[in-house]
Parts: C-alpha cells; structure tokens; sequence
C-alpha cells in the first residue's frame, strides 16, 4: 500500500463550511492555515462523532489515556481511500521531558493510540506487540501536531503498520514501526 501523506487532507479539508476554532487554538500561524485547521477541526468532531456511533463504544473510547488527556487534544479523522488515521493534536505545557519539550514516552503513546485506531477501525481487535520509535525532532509544549497511522500489511493475525509524527509545516517530528497482534484468545475490552 502507498504510504498516505497528510497533505491532501488539508487541501480536501478546505472545501468544508467554516466552524468555531477551539479556545486554545494557537495563534500566529497565517490566515490560511488557521482556516484549514478550522476545516480540520470541524470535520474530525463530526466524522469521531459518527464513528462513535457506529461503533457503539463511546465510552471505551472516552476511557482511552491518550484520548481522555486533558493535556492531550486529540481531533481524529479517518481516510476513506485507504482507511489511515490522521490525529491532529495538540500537547499542553505537563506532558513535558526535557525542559520546554514533549516527553518521549508521550510521543509514543500518541504515535501507538493513532496507529492502533487505524488498525481497530480496519478489522478485528488487535494488539501492539512491538512499538519502535525514532525520534528525529523535539516536540515543543503547547504546540499542534498531525499525526498519521497506517497499515503496511496483514498476515493472519498479524498486522505491520506505521505511525509519524509531523508539524503542521510537514517537518518530520518522528516515525514509528508497530506490530499488532490480534489475540488468539480472549478479546480484551478497549
Ligand atoms: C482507540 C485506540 C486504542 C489505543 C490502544 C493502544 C494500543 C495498545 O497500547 S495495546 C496495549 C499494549 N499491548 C499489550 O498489552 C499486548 C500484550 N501482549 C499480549 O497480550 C499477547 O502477546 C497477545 C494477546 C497480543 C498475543 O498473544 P497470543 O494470542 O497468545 O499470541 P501468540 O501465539 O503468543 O503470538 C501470535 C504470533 O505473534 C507473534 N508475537 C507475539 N508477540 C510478539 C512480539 N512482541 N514480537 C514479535 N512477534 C510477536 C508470535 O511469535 C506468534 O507468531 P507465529 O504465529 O508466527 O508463531
């Protein structure tokens, strides 16, 4: 499968209607981008709106660390074309590592929980049994961040998929390799 870049996204996103931007939204970024973060914003609450309903699992969903974060807002859309997940998020000032910077474990559990999303929205519940992340960027506190998950390849029950980390601009904050395994037995509840 070719591997999605988020950019056709934002162009899609743009031909949306206009919607209110979320209080903490950062602002000094250009007219245009503050728009196209608004169309984002705006079809993510929509379309998770509609996959909760469709999946019935609002509360599990709710439950989710990364989800649930209140240091973590996560607006999640979903890829008709290829079933990938993009997150658009944004850290607050406490998930910090090194000073001024996102902790590591963090950006790892965010990678995992966009990718994981893309995985149980394609077919039956699965695992991470392996996350490998490299880290080529510092993420600054209180800052946006798109994230993407995707599928490379199903085997039998197990799955190999990607996850990476950007700037709103497109630089590259990491990229992570995931192996999911759908359980043989019991189907945890997520
Ligand atoms: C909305 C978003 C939700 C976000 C959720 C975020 C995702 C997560 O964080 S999940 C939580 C973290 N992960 C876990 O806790 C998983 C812990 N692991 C387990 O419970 C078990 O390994 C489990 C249930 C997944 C698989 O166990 P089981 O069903 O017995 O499978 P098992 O027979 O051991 O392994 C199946 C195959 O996978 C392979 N495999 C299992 N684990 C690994 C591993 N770590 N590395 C490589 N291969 C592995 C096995 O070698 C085997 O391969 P083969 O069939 O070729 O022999």
């Amino acid at each position: 499968m070719q591997k999605p870049s988020f950019q056709p996204y934002y162009v899609k996103a743009l031909s949306s209607e206009q919607a209110q931007l979320p209080t903490w939204f950062p602002s000094g970024h250009s007219e245009e981008f503050q728009l196209i973060l608004r169309k984002l914003f705006e079809r993510g609450f929509r379309l998770m709106r509609k996959l909760n309903i469709q999946k019935g699992n609002l509360s599990n969903i709710s439950k989710n660390f990364v989800l649930s974060n209140p240091q973590i807002h996560v607006v999640m859309l979903r890829r008709a074309l290829d079933g990938s997940v993009i997150y658009l998020a944004r850290v607050g000032s406490q998930v910090q590592g090194p000073s001024g910077f996102m902790h590591g474990g963090a950006t790892a559990a965010l990678l995992d929980d966009c990718v994981s999303s893309a995985v149980l929205l394609s077919g039956p519940f699965a695992m991470t049994v392996q996350l490998n992340v490299q880290y080529r960027k510092p993420v600054p506190l209180n800052s946006v961040v798109v994230v993407e998950g995707y599928i490379d390849q199903t085997n039998g029950r197990k799955t190999i998929a990607g996850g990476k980390m950007y700037h709103p601009d497109g630089a590259l904050y990491a990229e992570a390799t995931l192996l999911f395994v759908k359980p043989r037995l019991v189907e945890p509840k997520m």
